[in-house]
């Protein structure tokens, strides 16, 4: 039998050992393994209270079971759900027992998506959403991901290439009725305007989008500068706990250490590095190296400086943040000022964070394009129908090759035409059990 023809079950809810877990079953047998399990099929779409027993008709557990008959299910196949005690010796016997059923066999990362995918529940934008949805941390990301589940750019995408399919008829039939020789201008105007049209609204998606495809790895902020300023110190207040050593001891912090924050909804990586200064310790001049290489590439750094030291750093986004201003010293505008041992001036340094993500991500509410599949696929697009534009003048096949090649640029898009192994790379990074 063909994989696809398989019954697929996964554990579709979280690590074991929990309070519940969910397992699905999806395929042809999924009624079979539900009656094999549970006894006769439950009403379908409502819970039923079962005592779920294995081929030997020992017990497994005491359980809730639902039945979902195709296709109007969430992969299009006939769907069962096993409800139980998330124990982990629950789930390895339930487990076994579907496995036994003949035509089942556990799932693949993303295969129940991809089932769904394959029978037109979502497409390739939406799959992508689902997939971040279950990866989102942050409420921004959160709401991010929904909207790009609930198909606001797989429907924008949908519109613009059957229109772009309409503009492309209307340019196919004047070429057929000139025959030969130029078709007249009357003729290609209305496609010509509705052209320019899509070409002004895919063009307007990309330049609203700002860095919101970044929203899903979130901003990267390096704190950095010399030995002992109280860089890791300034780490510990921002995560609110103590994940970086602090000595009086210069060249105490080594590795590069990392902590995710949610900033009013926004993913920020915060990075505390090796005090940067000249060494002759091997093990520190790594950790300076490391320091260095993770600033260059962070989105902001934050330099620390202390007392009434000068400061000289150069390059990227940087901010000076003056510690230790309670031993005195003054800072100097344009800095912020902070002690990171008494907390003062973190709330104002968080809120300019705030403030910078804000501005760095863009008005996500508003971007439609997730990530750099789609921005690249939808620029193809509005270079194709700009070319379109151009070439119309010159002849009309060379302008519809063009619009062919935007309306396969969308249905690369929405996964409409893709080949096997790009939808393949996709679905394999998704969870196993969705
Ligand atoms: N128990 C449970 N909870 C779940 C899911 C699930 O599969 N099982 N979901 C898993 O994704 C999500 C909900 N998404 C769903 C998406 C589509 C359909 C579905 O049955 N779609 C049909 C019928 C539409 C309808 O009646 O509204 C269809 O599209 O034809 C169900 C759930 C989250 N919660
Ligand atoms: N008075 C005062 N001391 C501080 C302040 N912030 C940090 N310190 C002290 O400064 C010393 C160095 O702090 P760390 O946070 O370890 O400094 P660092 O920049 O991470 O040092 P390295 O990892 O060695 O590069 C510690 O003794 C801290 O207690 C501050 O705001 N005021
Ligand atoms: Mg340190």
């Amino acid at each position: 039998m063909h994989p696809r023809d398989q019954t697929i079950f996964a554990l579709s809810s979280g690590r074991p050992p929990s309070a519940i877990a969910m397992v699905r079953v999806s395929g042809p047998q999924a009624g079979l393994v539900l009656t094999t399990l549970a006894g006769k099929l439950p009403a379908p779409r409502q819970a039923s209270r079962r005592l779920l027993r294995d081929g030997a008709d020992q017990p497994i557990d005491d359980a809730v079971v639902l039945w979902f008959p195709g296709p109007g299910t969430a992969t299009g196949e006939d769907v069962a759900e096993f409800h139980v005690h998330g124990g982990r010796a629950v789930l390895a016997a339930l487990l076994a027992a579907i496995s036994l059923i003949p035509n089942t066999r556990a799932a693949e990362p993303g295969e129940f998506t991809r089932r769904a995918f394959e029978n037109g529940k979502l497409d390739l934008t939406e799959a992508e959403g689902l997939d971040d949805l279950i990866h989102a941390d942050t409420d921004r990301q959160r709401r991010q991901a929904l909207r790009q589940l609930q198909g606001l750019l797989g429907n924008r995408a949908r519109d613009w290439r059957e229109r772009i399919i309409e503009a492309s008829a209307l340019i196919e039939a004047g070429i057929d009725f000139s025959d030969e020789g130029d078709v007249p201008a009357e003729l290609t105007a209305p496609a010509v305007k509705a052209i320019q049209v899509l070409h002004d609204e895919i063009t307007k998606v990309l330049a609203a989008q700002g860095h919101s495809e970044r929203l899903r790895d979130g901003l990267v902020v390096a704190i950095a500068g010399e030995p002992n300023v109280g860089k890791s110190t300034l780490m510990n207040q921002l995560a609110r706990r103590e994940v970086a050593i602090v000595s009086p001891h210069a060249g105490t912090t080594r590795d590069v250490i990392e902590v995710q924050l949610d900033l009013d909804g926004y993913p920020v990586t915060v990075i505390d590095t090796a005090g940067i200064r000249e060494t002759d310790d091997p093990v520190e001049q790594e950790g300076v190296r490391r320091a260095r290489a993770r600033a260059e590439d962070a989105d902001l750094v934050l330099w620390l400086v202390e007392g009434e030291r000068a400061v000289d750093p150069s390059g990227g986004q940087i901010w000076i943040v003056r510690n230790k201003i309670d031993l005195g010293g003054v800072g100097s505008p344009g800095e912020f000022g902070i002690s990171a041992s008494r907390g003062d001036g973190i709330p104002e340094l968080v809120e300019a964070l705030v403030k910078f993500a804000a501005e760095f991500f863009g008005t996500t509410e508003g971007a439609l394009v997730t990530r750099a599949r789609q921005r690249d696929l939808l620029g193809r697009a509005s270079d194709s129908l700009r070319r379109s534009l151009e070439l119309v003048e010159e002849g009309e096949e060379l302008a519809a090759e063009e619009l062919r090649a935007a309306a396969y640029a969308l249905g690369r898009l929405l996964g409409r035409v893709d080949v096997e192994d790009v939808l393949g790379a996709i679905f394999q990074k998704f969870c196993i059990g969705k």
